[in-house]
C-alpha cells in the first residue's frame, strides 16, 4: 500500500482525490497549504504528491526544488485547474512526474498516478543510487536538487545504450555531462569521438564525417577514416547538432538507424557501433517547424533528454562553482589559492549569469589577474559589470535603462533617495493595480470598491502602467 498526499486548498478536490486514492487501496491524505504539505512530506513517507499550483500560501511549483533536494523525494503529479503549456514544461522541467487538469476524467488520474507508483517502485528497486553515488563526476561541480537530478540522469544514460540528446543554454556544461556520460557508461575503454557541428567547413563536412577512399576527389591522396568510424566502439558527440546542414540530415538519419554507411568513393558500406551523444541551444522543435531541422532525426536524436539548467536557475551552486575554478586556475598559473570576502559570494549571486558557468570561469580568471598579489578576494576584484548588477538590485530601482553604460565606481549609480522613493513607490502601485485586477477579474465597479479610487483616477492609473482589465 502507498501513501499519497494532496496538497489543495480546495476541500472538495482533496476530498474526491482522496476517495479515488482508497478505492485504489493506497493511503491518503490531505493539506490545505503548501507549508503544512510540506512538513507533512518532510515527516512522513509519501510515495506520490498531487500538489496544486496556485495555493493561498505561494505557487506550489515553487516548492518542487525543496521536495526533490529530500533524501527520498515523492513522486509529484501537478494538478491545476489553471493549466498552460509554459507553466506544465516548467513543471517537468522542475522534475514533477505530470501534469495534470483537475478536469481530467477519473481513468486519466488513475493512470497518472498508478504510472507514478510504477515508476518509484522499480526506481527504488534498481540499482540506480549505487550507480548516482558511484557515478565519476568529479569535474562537475554543484549540489543543487537541480544538478543532482541532472547526475541521476546521467547514471541511467550511462546504464544504457540509448541516443542522449543534451539541451541547455551556452555553457551550461553540455559538453562536460556529455563526456560523463561516456566516462561512465561501458563504452569507456572507447574514444569519445566530439564533431562541433557549427565548424563543419561545408565543402569537407561529407569527407570528414564519412571518410574517403584515396583518389576519391582531388586532394584525397591517402584513405581516410572518417569521424564516425572512429566512434566505433566508442560514443559519437555531435555538439550544435542543429547546425548539421539540411542536406546532410537524411544521409545521417540512415547511419543513425543502419550503423552502416558508405565513406565517399567506395563501393560497400562500413559498419560502426557507435551510441550517439547530441546537444544543442537551439531550439530543435522550432527549427523542426521552420523546416531547417528533420523531424525524423529529431525524433531519433532525442529518444532520452537532459535538460541543464541555465546558472541562475540553481545559485545554490555558485560559491562552490567559483572555488572550484579559483583553485583550478590558480594552481596552473602557479599562485596560492586566494581567500574570499563573504560579500564576494553575494555580488555573484546577484548576477543573471547569461553566460552561464564558461562566464563565471572567465570572470574568475579575469578577478584573479586584478587580485594578482592579494590574498584575498572582495567585490572590488570583480568585473564592473558585474558589481553593477548587484548594486542596482540591491537598491531595487526598476526605472534605470538596462542599457546604461556600466561605470567604474558603484556611488557613481547609487541614487538620490528622492529618485529611490519614487521608484518604490511607483513600483508598489503598480504591483497593487496588477494584484487589483487580478483579483476582481478586470470588474471595474468591483475594483473601485476595494480601491476607494474613483473611476476617472482608476482607469488613469490603469493606462499609466499599461495594466489591461483582463488578465
Ligand atoms: N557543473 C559544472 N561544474 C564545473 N564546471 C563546469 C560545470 N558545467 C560546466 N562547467 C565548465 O564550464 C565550461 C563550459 O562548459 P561546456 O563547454 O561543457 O558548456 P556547453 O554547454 O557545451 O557550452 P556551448 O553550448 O557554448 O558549447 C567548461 O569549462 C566546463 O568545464
Amino acid at each position: 500500500m502507498a501513501k499519497i498526499l494532496i496538497i489543495d486548498d480546495d476541500e472538495d478536490i482533496c476530498y474526491s482525490l482522496s476517495r479515488l486514492v482508497r478505492h485504489m487501496n493506497h493511503e491518503a491524505d490531505c493539506a490545505t497549504t503548501l507549508q503544512e504539505g510540506l512538513e507533512k512530506v518532510k515527516s512522513e513517507d509519501i510515495d506520490v504528491l498531487f500538489l496544486d499550483i496556485r495555493m493561498p500560501d505561494g505557487n506550489g511549483l515553487d516548492i518542487l526544488p525543496q521536495l526533490q533536494a529530500l533524501p527520498d523525494a515523492p513522486e509529484v503529479i501537478i494538478s491545476t485547474g489553471y493549466a498552460d503549456a509554459d507553466g506544465a514544461e516548467l513543471a517537468i522541467k522542475s522534475g514533477a512526474w505530470d501534469y495534470i487538469e483537475k478536469t481530467a476524467s477519473i481513468k486519466a488520474i488513475r493512470l497518472a498516478l498508478s504510472r507514478a507508483l510504477q515508476y518509484r517502485k522499480e526506481k527504488k528497486a534498481a540499482p540506480l543510487a549505487d550507480v548516482v553515488m558511484a557515478l565519476q563526476h568529479e569535474n562537475i561541480i554543484g549540489d543543487s536538487p537541480q544538478i543532482r537530478s541532472c547526475l541521476d540522469m546521467v547514471a541511467q544514460a550511462a546504464l544504457s545504450d540509448i541516443n542522449v540528446l543534451i539541451t541547455g543554454e551556452t555553457g551550461t556544461g553540455k559538453e562536460l555531462f556529455a563526456q560523463a556520460i561516456h566516462n561512465n557508461s561501458a563504452r569507456s575503454k572507447n574514444s569519445l569521438v566530439v564533431v562541433d557541428c557549427a565548424a563543419l567547413p561545408d565543402t569537407l563536412v561529407e569527407s570528414l564525417l564519412f571518410g574517403h577512399l584515396k583518389g576519391s576527389f582531388t586532394g584525397a591522396d591517402k584513405d581516410r577514416n572518417g569521424l564516425i568510424r572512429q566512434a566505433d566502439g566508442g560514443t559519437l558527440f555531435l555538439d550544435e547538432v542543429g547546425e548539421l546542414p539540411l542536406s546532410l540530415q537524411k544521409a545521417f538519419l540512415r547511419v543513425l538507424q543502419e550503423h552502416r554507411f558508405r565513406p565517399i568513393g567506395s563501393k560497400s558500406e562500413i559498419k560502426s557501433d557507435f551510441r550517439l551523444v547530441a546537444a544543442t541551444n537551439r531550439n530543435l522543435e522550432s527549427m523542426v517547424t521552420e523546416g531547417t531541422f528533420r523531424k525524423d532525426l529529431l525524433y531519433r536524436i532525442s529518444a532520452f533528454t537532459l535538460n541543464l539548467p541555465a546558472l541562475k536557475e540553481r545559485p545554490a551552486d555558485i560559491k562552490a562553482l567559483a572555488r572550484f575554478h579559483s583553485d583550478r586556475l590558480c594552481e596552473r598559473t602557479g599562485i596560492a589559492p586566494k581567500g574570499f570576502s563573504s560579500d564576494f559570494f553575494d555580488v555573484l549571486a546577484a548576477y543573471s549569469w547569461p553566460g552561464n558557468i564558461r562566464e563565471l570561469i572567465n570572470t574568475m580568471d579575469r578577478t584573479l589577474t586584478a587580485a594578482r598579489y592579494e590574498p584575498t578576494l572582495f567585490p572590488k576584484h570583480l568585473p564592473p559589470q558585474i558589481r553593477i548588477q548587484a548594486v542596482r538590485q540591491s537598491v531595487a530601482h526598476p526605472h534605470q535603462p538596462a542599457e546604461e553604460k556600466p561605470t567604474d565606481t558603484n556611488f557613481k549609480i547609487f541614487p538620490p533617495l528622492q529618485d529611490f522613493r519614487e521608484a518604490i513607490y511607483t513600483q508598489a502601485e503598480q504591483q497593487y493595480l496588477a494584484d487589483l485586477m487580478d483579483i476582481t477579474d478586470g470588474n471595474i465597479k468591483e475594483a473601485i470598491r476595494i480601491s476607494g479610487l474613483s473611476q476617472s483616477r482608476l482607469y488613469t492609473l490603469l493606462k499609466k502602467h499599461n495594466i489591461k482589465r483582463h488578465l
